[in-house]
C-alpha cells in the first residue's frame, strides 16, 4: 500500500535511529513508502501533533505521491488522529496501531492471535469511549440523539462483548498451557528462553542452536508452540529452548497486558539468554529497554547471560566474559556465521548447573 511516513524530530539525540527503526516497522507491515516528511518541533501540537503549516505541506506531498495511507511515527491521541484523518482524507495509523498491526500479521498460534485481537480491540475501545464522552456532554441538545449516537452505543456494546468473549477463550487456552508447563517442569530438564530486542537475532540463534541437534525428538513437544524445541547439549542433557517475541521501545501497554501470559512463560525459564545486536549503535538503549520489560513481568531475578550477537558485523572475536565473581556475564557470538556457539553451549551448561540445581531442589522439596 502506497504510504506517506511522517516522523517528528522532537530534538532527541538519537532521533535518526528512532526514525530508521520506524521505517523498518513500516516495511515490516508491508508498507510501500512513496514519500516521507520530517517535522521538527519543540513539543507536540495538541490538535495535530505537527503544526498546521506542516500539515498543509504534508497533504500536498501525500496527494502528489499518491499515498493511500499515512503512518505517523508517534503515539497519537484519539483527537489528533481524528483531526489528521480529516485533513488528509486518508487513514492515519500511529506507532501503537502499527506495532499492533505487525503483531497481528505475525501471530501464528491460536493464543497469539487471540492476544493481539484483544489488544487491538482495547486500543480501539479507548478511542470510541473518548469520542463518546465528547458527545455525552452535548446530550439532550436538540438534534443530538440521532443515529450517530445509537451507532456509537452499538459499536461500544459490540466491542465490549467481543472483549469479554476473547478474555474467556484466552483464559481457557492459558489454563491448558499451564498444565503443559507443569508436566514439563516436573521433568528436570533445563529450560532456556531467548529474549531480546526485536531483530537482535534470537530466531537465527534459536535455529543455529537447535538445528545443530536436529535429530532430537521434536514430536515430544508437538503440543507446544512451534517456538519451543528440545535439544541435547553435551554436559546439560536435554534442554528446552524457547524463542520468544521480540521487545521494542514503546511496546503498547495494551499489548504487554494482552501478552502477559506468553511473556510470563519467560519467567518460568531457568536461564535467560538476552540476545543483543552488538553491531547496533543503539545496543545499550536496547538492553535497557529489554531489562525494563523483564522487570515489568517479574523476570529480572532469573539468571541471565548477555549474548552479544552479530560479532561478524561488529568486528569482535568470539569470547566468553566473566564478571568479578567469576560468573559468565557475556558471550560473543555470530548466529549467522556460526561463530562462538560452542562457547555459548558451554555457558549454558555452566549457568544451567547453577540455575538447574536450584530448580531441582525446589522440586524435591515440593514432592
Ligand atoms: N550479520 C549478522 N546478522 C545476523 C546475525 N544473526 C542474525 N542476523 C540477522 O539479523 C536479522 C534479524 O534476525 P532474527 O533472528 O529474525 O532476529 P529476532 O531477534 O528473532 O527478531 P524478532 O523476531 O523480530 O524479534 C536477520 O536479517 C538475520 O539474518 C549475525 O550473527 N550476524
Ligand atoms: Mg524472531
Amino acid at each position: 500500500m502506497k504510504t506517506l511516513i511522517i516522523s517528528v524530530d522532537l530534538g532527541e539525540p538519537d532521533y535518526q535511529a528512532h526514525a530508521d527503526e520506524f521505517v523498518m516497522l513500516a516495511k515490516g507491515a508491508g508498507a510501500e513508502i512513496v514519500a516521507s516528511i520530517v517535522a521538527r518541533r519543540a513539543r507536540p501540537d495538541a490538535a495535530h501533533f505537527i503544526g498546521s503549516g506542516k500539515l498543509e505541506e504534508a497533504i500536498l506531498v501525500a496527494d502528489e505521491a499518491g499515498a493511500e495511507i499515512v503512518l505517523f511515527d508517534q503515539p497519537l491521541t484519539p483527537a489528533q488522529q481524528r483531526n489528521l484523518e480529516r485533513g488528509f482524507e486518508r487513514r492515519v495509523v500511529d506507532r501503537v496501531a502499527l506495532i499492533l498491526d505487525i503483531f497481528a500479521l505475525r501471530a501464528k498460534s491460536h493464543e497469539g492471535k487471540l492476544q493481539v485481537e484483544l489488544a487491538q480491540l482495547q486500543h480501539l475501545s479507548t478511542r470510541l469511549t473518548r469520542m463518546w464522552s465528547h458527545l455525552e456532554r452535548q446530550r439532550g441538545g436538540i438534534g443530538m440523539r440521532g443515529p450517530g449516537e445509537a451507532q456509537l452505543e452499538m459499536d461500544r456494546r459490540m466491542i465490549g462483548d467481543k472483549v469479554r468473549l476473547l478474555r474467556e477463550r484466552l483464559a481457557r487456552v492459558q489454563r491448558q498451557r499451564t498444565t503443559q508447563r507443569r508436566s514439563r517442569s516436573r521433568s528436570s530438564t533445563l529450560s532456556v528462553s531467548l529474549v531480546g530486542y526485536t531483530n537482535a537475532g534470537k530466531s537465527t540463534l534459536f535455529n543455529a542452536l537447535t538445528r545443530a541437534d536436529a535429530y532430537a525428538a521434536d514430536q515430544l513437544f508437538a503440543t507446544l508452540d512451534t517456538t519451543t524445541r528440545r535439544v541435547w547439549i553435551e554436559g546439560a542433557g536435554q534442554v528446552v529452548v524457547s524463542d520468544t517475541v521480540g521487545f521494542i521501545r514503546d511496546l503498547p501497554p495494551t499489548l504487554i497486558a494482552a501478552f502477559r501470559a506468553t511473556l510470563e512463560e519467560t519467567v518460568q525459564a531457568d536461564l535467560l539468554l538476552h540476545v543483543v545486536d552488538a553491531s547496533s549503535p543503539q545496543r545499550d538503549e536496547q538492553i535497557a529497554e529489554v531489562n525494563k520489560v523483564l522487570a515489568d513481568i517479574g523476570a529480572d531475578d532469573i539468571p541471565h547471560i548477555l549474548v552479544y550477537n552479530k560479532i561478524d558485523a561488529a568486528g569482535y572475536e568470539p569470547r566468553v566474559e566473566r564478571n568479578e565473581h567469576g560468573t559468565i556475564a557475556r558471550v560473543f557470538v555470530s548466529a549467522l556465521g556460526r561463530l562462538g556457539l560452542d562457547g555459548l553451549r558451554g555457558a549454558i551448561v555452566e549457568s544451567g548447573q547453577i540455575a538447574g540445581n536450584n530448580a531441582f531442589t525446589i522440586e524435591n522439596v515440593q514432592s
